[in-house]
């Protein structure tokens, strides 16, 4: 199929920005020692801008060297991080003015208010805040204008810091693929059934005698999150706050014994005649608002698409097509007429790259960027308290 499918490598070089002066930000990992964590470290070695300085985990883990504290998953663990002291998931323990938070969400809902009080920028993948009024819940080619929500947050909460969030790995696979059709034809009604993949579930995630030569139709709370999420993501902003699409939405989710990568196969109902030709067109064309293209195009983690349309019968698949774009593109295939609704589809993507850890990796790198509506300053800000911090 000729699309950009290679393994996940460091990001190309590309020019950092003037504001970084050729220094590299130093960034924290919350949850490290997790699978989303892990991932989070394999994306960021040797990223052009930034610099994974501190690990942070658990009490159980913390205190320990990173290489006996983490159950390493895939590949090697860098060599310069497995002496790596895990530090707990304290503000006053951990420095840098970036941070990603992989952490479970029993631990984020108080752990990541703590650092953005504390006046850091938190990228979180837990689904804690992602629904709240003033926090951006972001796909940076679907909704980057939500995150304006930040300068009232900040307002509001009285943080000197900030917090926003990643959407549900389920739901970004589905709202990558419907919002180019949204924009273009407006969407009324979806049906999606998810094959999730186990590492959604963390580490060590379903018991294999569970999952082995199985499915199973249920995952706790995930039906209602992909409903919520995708009617978020989808809204629009403006006047300090983002109204929610009134999208039907009915999800059934289940989890099969793939290794990496969600596959969502959905039918969906417009408001007008549309064609399945007319959707493969839109889903080729697409590339994300206008407005931040220019600042996707110098971000190295954006993939040149981010939507793969293949024509083959029997794809996407999660082994042969879950590295698109480096894990960031999501493959769609199987566009075709719907008997129920108008068209159906096949969408799939990697869940801990796109769907966690490169997600909020690409929305850090529209912050540093500046890509307009980010508040003006706010990296400035951010990163000139954490120096006097460190002085
Ligand atoms: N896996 C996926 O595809 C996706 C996951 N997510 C979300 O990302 C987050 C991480 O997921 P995942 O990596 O799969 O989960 P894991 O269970 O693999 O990892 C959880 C991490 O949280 C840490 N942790 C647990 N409890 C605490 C605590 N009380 N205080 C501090 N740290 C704690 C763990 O540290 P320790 O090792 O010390 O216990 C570990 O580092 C979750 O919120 C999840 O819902 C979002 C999208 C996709
Ligand atoms: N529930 C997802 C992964 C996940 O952790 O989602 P969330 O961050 O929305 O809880 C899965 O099992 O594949």
């Amino acid at each position: 199929m000729p699309h950009d499918s290679v393994a996940p490598t460091p990001p190309a070089h590309t020019p950092a920005p003037a504001s970084l002066r050729g220094k590299r930000i130093p960034v924290a990992i919350l949850g490290a020692t997790g699978a989303v964590g892990q991932t989070f470290v394999r994306l960021l070695e040797g990223h052009p801008w930034f610099e994974v300085t501190e690990l942070a985990a658990s009490e159980r883990s913390a205190g320990r060297p990173y290489h006996e504290a983490a159950r390493w998953i895939e590949g090697q663990m860098p060599a310069r991080l497995r002496e790596v002291q895990v530090l707990p998931c304290d503000p006053a323990a951990v420095r840098a003015p970036i941070v990603f938070s992989a952490l479970d969400s029993s631990a984020a809902g108080d752990v990541e208010p703590a650092f953005a009080a504390a006046g850091r920028l938190v990228f979180s993948n837990a689904k804690n805040y992602r629904m709240a009024a003033d926090v951006p819940l972001l796909i940076p080619e679907v909704n980057w204008s939500h995150v304006a929500l930040l300068e009232k947050q900040r307002m509001l909460r009285g943080w000197s810091g900030a917090l926003i969030t990643n959407a549900n790995c389920s739901v970004t696979v589905a709202a990558m693929a419907l919002a180019p059709l949204h924009q273009a034809f407006g969407i009324e009604r979806v049906f999606a059934a998810t094959m999730q993949a186990v590492s959604g579930a963390g580490y060590p995630g379903v018991p294999s005698l569970d999952i082995l030569g199985n499915a199973i139709p249920y995952i706790a709370d995930e039906e209602p999150k992909i409903e919520e999420e995708m009617r978020k993501l989808l809204g629009t902003y403006g006047d300090g706050a983002v109204t929610h699409t009134p999208l039907r939405v009915s999800a059934h989710a289940n989890r099969v014994a793939v290794e990496h990568g969600h596959t969502v196969c959905l039918s969906v109902g417009f408001a007008r005649r549309v064609s399945p030709a007319d959707v493969s067109e839109a889903l080729r064309a697409w590339r994300g608002p206008d407005g931040i293209v220019g600042f996707l195009e110098a971000c190295p983690s954006a993939p040149a698409r981010p939507i793969v349309v293949t024509d083959a019968p029997d794809r996407p698949q999660p082994r042969r097509d879950v590295n698109a774009g480096r894990g960031m593109s999501v493959v769609v295939g199987r566009v075709r007429e719907d008997a129920l609704l108008d068209v159906k589809l096949v969408a799939m993507g990697h869940n801990t790259i796109r769907g966690a850890a490169g997600g909020s990796i690409l929305n850090a790198e529209l912050c540093v960027m500046g890509a307009p509506p980010v508040p003006a300053g706010l990296l400035a800000e951010i990163t000139g308290a954490a120096a006097a911090r460190a002085s």
